[in-house]
């Protein structure tokens, strides 16, 4: 489902994308076409115009073959007008094209007037070389003339709506060629408009009072450009299927956090760090705690992550032989370590509770090493069964210590540290992260460390970041420390010599 939604998110943002530009680039394309119509409409009105300036400037008065043959000169000197008429009484008397008519065509009255006085029929009927056609005409005087807007009509936009528009002094408009209606007159000279459905833009001319309007709808856009709109789906499907393909790749990442944590026990993921442990009083390095990392192909994942899993999957003991070994490995080379030299490693609940710990080679290994090891173990239901007591006593009677962790949290009860008979007792992080601005452990450490004073337990003050933290838990009676102000989890080779220097 994730993998759907995303596909199809980075599709729709894509094709929103995709459109804006070509919406943007409509419009560009708009106003260059625009441009051109109205250029092109200059050109009519000007050439028609003069053709109608100069023959009425001639005198004529009647039709006869001498005024035919002026016409037609005239005619066939211009590159816009398709045919001239003369006229008299709003009657057509002769035509370039049929010459004197011998049925005079009565001429309709004109649907506007210039204030130039020239009269238009912007859609005309007309029999033309035979043929019958609608083309617009404009006339003054005696003369009127056949405008050819093949050339218009091949610079209109395609699949745009579009007008020319004559514009009066009074800014008053009247409909000249294209689309009636599509003019909607922008306050400016000149403007564009885009609205949610459709692409605007309108020109007015500096030479003649025309102006010129075009309107596409967006879908318009895309159907206009057939190539784009298959650009659009092929790239879009290519990227919304990319993006589902990455999602589901994380997601197959994710859920196989648990297969990374299984295989890393084949494939020599695991190893150990060590966390100094600090005598407060002198300063010295007395031991240090195993935290384990998980480092493969994909990356890190940390105790948080692996720890729980591990637990849950039965894989608890497998786990803690195999720190316990490479501990060992690491370790037992290293010349600057002291004999006695404190080794913290942490047990699962289950390997006390099912008695796992009991004659297993590698505690008869750790028992036989020249360090003092400590167990510690986090306060937990289970470890009240018998089998757990028991274990519990065979491990302090092979000369182990055991270290109550994140004491202060969950379970742990000073009753029941008690009965396990336990040497160390460990002050959770949560009490002196805030010690030094008077949070709860500022109350609470002194405390535990009272009571575990009267037990026969030393006290371990977990998490001291800065040193005025380690002064006040000194000044509280905890005599030793763990945490960044003496050093983060390192490899033993750093350990070692940390401890050549403070020892
Ligand atoms: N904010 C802060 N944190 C500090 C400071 N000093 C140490 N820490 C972190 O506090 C945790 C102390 O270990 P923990 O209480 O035994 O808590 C451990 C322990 O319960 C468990 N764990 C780690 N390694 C093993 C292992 O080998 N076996 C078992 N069974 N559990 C392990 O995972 C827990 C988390 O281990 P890490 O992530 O290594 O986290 C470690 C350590 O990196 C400090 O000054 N500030």
């Amino acid at each position: 489902m994730i993998v759907v939604i995303s596909g199809l998110c980075a599709f729709c943002v894509y094709a929103m994308i995709t459109l804006f530009v070509a919406i943007q680039g409509a419009l560009v394309s708009q106003s260059v076409e625009l441009d051109a119509l109205m250029s092109e409409a200059e050109k009519i009105a000007l050439e028609s115009r003069s053709v109608i300036d100069r023959l009425n400037a001639q005198g004529f008065d009647q039709c006869n073959d001498t005024l035919l043959a002026v016409m037609r000169r005239e005619l066939f000197h211009t590159y816009r007008v398709r045919d001239i008429g003369f006229l008299r009484d709003n009657t057509v008397l002769c035509t370039t094209g049929q010459g004197i008519l011998k049925t005079p065509i009565k001429q309709d009255s004109w649907d506007f007037i210039s204030d130039d006085g020239f009269s238009y029929w912007p859609a005309a009927r007309l029999a033309l070389f035979d043929g019958e056609i609608v083309a617009p005409i404009v006339g003054k005087g005696l003369f009127n003339v056949v405008l050819d807007t093949r050339w218009l009509e091949q610079l209109a936009i395609a699949n745009s709506r579009w007008e020319l528009v004559y514009r009066n002094s009074l800014s008053q408009t009247q409909h000249a060629f294209g689309d009636p209606g599509v003019f909607r007159s922008l306050s400016k000279q000149s403007g564009q408009d885009i609205t949610l459905t459709t692409i605007y833009s309108e020109t007015c001319s500096d030479i003649i009072p025309y102006c010129a309007s075009a309107e596409i709808k967006h879908t318009d856009v895309l159907r206009r450009s057939q190539s784009l709109a298959v650009f659009l789906a092929v790239t879009g499907l290519v990227l919304g299927s990319g993006s589902g393909l990455v999602s589901w790749l994380v997601l197959k990442r994710r859920l196989s956090t648990t297969q990374r944590i299984i295989r890393g026990m084949r494939h020599d993921a695991y190893f150990p760090l060590y966390q100094p442990i600090v005598d407060l009083k002198s300063g010295s390095i007395i031991g240090c705690e195993v935290l384990a990392r998980f480092r493969d192909t994909y990356g890190a994942l940390y105790p948080d992550e692996f720890i729980p899993v591990l637990a849950n999957i039965g894989k608890g003991w497998q786990f803690t032989q195999l720190i316990m070994q490479k501990t060992l490995d690491d370790l037992n080379t290293r010349a600057g370590l002291p004999d006695g030299f404190k080794v913290n490693i942490n047990l699962f609940p289950s390997d006390i509770a099912q008695s796992r710990m009991k004659d297993a080679d590698i505690s008869l290994a750790l028992a036989a090493s020249r360090f003092n090891i400590a167990f510690e173990i986090t306060e937990d239901e289970h470890l009240d069964t018998a089998t757990a007591k028991d274990c519990i006593q065979w491990i302090k009677a092979n000369g182990f210590e055991l270290a109550v962790d994140d004491f202060g949290t969950g379970y742990s009860n000073l009753a029941k540290v008690r009965d396990l008979g336990c040497n160390t007792l460990k002050i959770d992080r949560s009490f002196v992260f805030d010690i030094d601005t008077g949070g709860l452990g500022a109350a609470l450490v002194p405390l535990m460390v009272s009571i575990a004073k009267e037990l026969g337990m030393e006290v371990v003050a977990e998490g001291v970041e800065t040193s005025i933290q380690a002064t006040i838990v000194s000044n509280m009676g905890v005599r030793f420390a763990q945490g960044w102000a003496f050093g983060r989890p390192m490899p033993a080779s750093r350990l070692e010599e940390l401890v050549r220097q403070t020892s």
